[in-house]
């Protein structure tokens, strides 16, 4: 499913006047920039001719937390998130989760592990069908409150059933998204209002986006640490691994000419889900080359950051990593004030002041 991301086009003023922008239908890139017209077009910057104004591009595979990273610094900087906003999204948390919890159930069906109580079973029934929960994915009609309380019973009682745990630890194999269990637990988005960022799904056209941007004066590159064992979901039938497919992305910027010379920040991301996944999913198991102890988090995170790190030394690249956690906000104002310093470093010894 597609999500109507509100962060494609611009979100607003950030700190000391950069404006923050998504070159809308680029998934895989946004900016910090000058004004956008109300067209979407770039216009001139209508500032003092002493402000400096620093674009940084933001890049990276499908599901890494870009939008999240954006949504972010509208919630920090911006108007936060208006009620009627909140509203917008429902539909598509609310079919992401449905979707989900019907890739739940399938799965469990293809293993044939059986949810452990007729109650439990009976709420499996009522997302084994996808056609039936059609209905509950239009964008314009809330579902009626009956409706939403046997959807949210059944959620709830699945979710407590061993079968469906056993199965959800299994979300690698099945392309489950990222935050179905925050949905599952705090409020699932049937009947009231929730906000968590959505979840977009297209794969980058890389070639395409790397030539539509500008010279940015750096660049934030994000990479999921937790997506190690999973493969890229439209390139299933040759099991792609998603870290391959991001560092064959992290190559394609460290290789574009425009960027020669722009200073990298990578962020490691989802490292709440890392932190959990790398005790039950060895990180051997799918990286053999991988020499550190099993569920060793501090070894599992240096090991896949030198992966990026060895790219950007063939590439005689400077770069720095943090590993970040996008949907955290306090988490995120530090990893802001962190790229805020290194970006106006940047500028002034471009400048000759450092
Ligand atoms: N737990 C956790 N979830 C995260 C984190 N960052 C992002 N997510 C979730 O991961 C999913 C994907 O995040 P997005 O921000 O939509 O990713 P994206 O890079 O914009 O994806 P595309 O638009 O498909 O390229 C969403 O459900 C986010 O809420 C994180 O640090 N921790
Ligand atoms: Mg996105």
């Amino acid at each position: 499913m597609e999500t109507n991301d509100s962060d494609e086009g611009c979100v607003g003023d950030l700190s000391d006047g950069v404006r923050a922008w998504v070159i809308r239908g680029l998934r895989s890139s946004c900016c910090c920039c000058p004004n956008p017209g109300r067209d979407g077009t770039l216009s001139t910057v209508r500032r003092p001719p002493s402000t400096l104004e620093a674009q940084v591009l933001v890049l990276g595979a499908s599901d890494t937390g870009k939008s999240t990273f954006m949504k972010q610094m509208r919630y920090v900087f911006g108007d936060r998130y208006p009620t009627f906003e909140r509203r917008r999204y429902q539909p598509y948390i609310r079919r992401n989760l449905l979707e989900s919890l019907h890739k739940i159930v399938r799965f469990a069906d293809a293993q044939g592990v059986r949810m452990s109580t007729p109650e439990s079973q009976d709420a499996a029934e009522k997302f084994r069908d996808l056609s039936t929960l059609e209905k509950y994915f239009e964008e314009d009609e809330p579902i009626d409150n009956n409706d939403a309380s046997i959807l949210e019973g059944a959620t709830q009682t699945l979710w407590k059933d061993p079968g469906l745990q056993e199965v959800y630890s299994r979300g690698n194999e099945y392309h489950l998204m990222t935050n179905a269990d925050h949905f599952i637990t705090t409020q699932p988005p049937y009947s009231e209002t929730t906000i968590v960022p959505p979840h977009g799904r297209e794969r980058p056209e890389r070639k395409e986006w790397v030539k539509l941007i500008l010279h940015p004066t750096a660049i934030l590159f994000l990479a999921s640490l937790s997506e190690y064992d999973q493969c890229v979901e439209e390139a299933r039938d040759e099991g792609k691994n998603r870290v391959k497919e991001s560092l064959e992305i992290f190559e394609d910027v460290l290789g574009y000419p425009t960027f020669e010379n722009i200073p990298i920040i990578l962020l490691l991301n989802k490292s709440d889900v890392f932190s959990k996944k790398i005790h039950v999913h060895p990180l051997v198991d799918y990286f053999p080359q991988y020499e550190g102890a099993v569920g060793d988090e501090m070894a599992g995170r240096e090991f896949l950051s030198g992966l990026y790190e060895k790219l950007a030394i063939r590439y005689h690249r400077l770069f720095v990593v943090r590993f970040t956690e996008a949907t955290d906000t306090e988490n995120f104002r530090a990893i802001f004030a962190f790229i805020k310093n290194n970006v106006c470093r940047n500028m002034m010894s471009r400048g000759g002041l450092l």
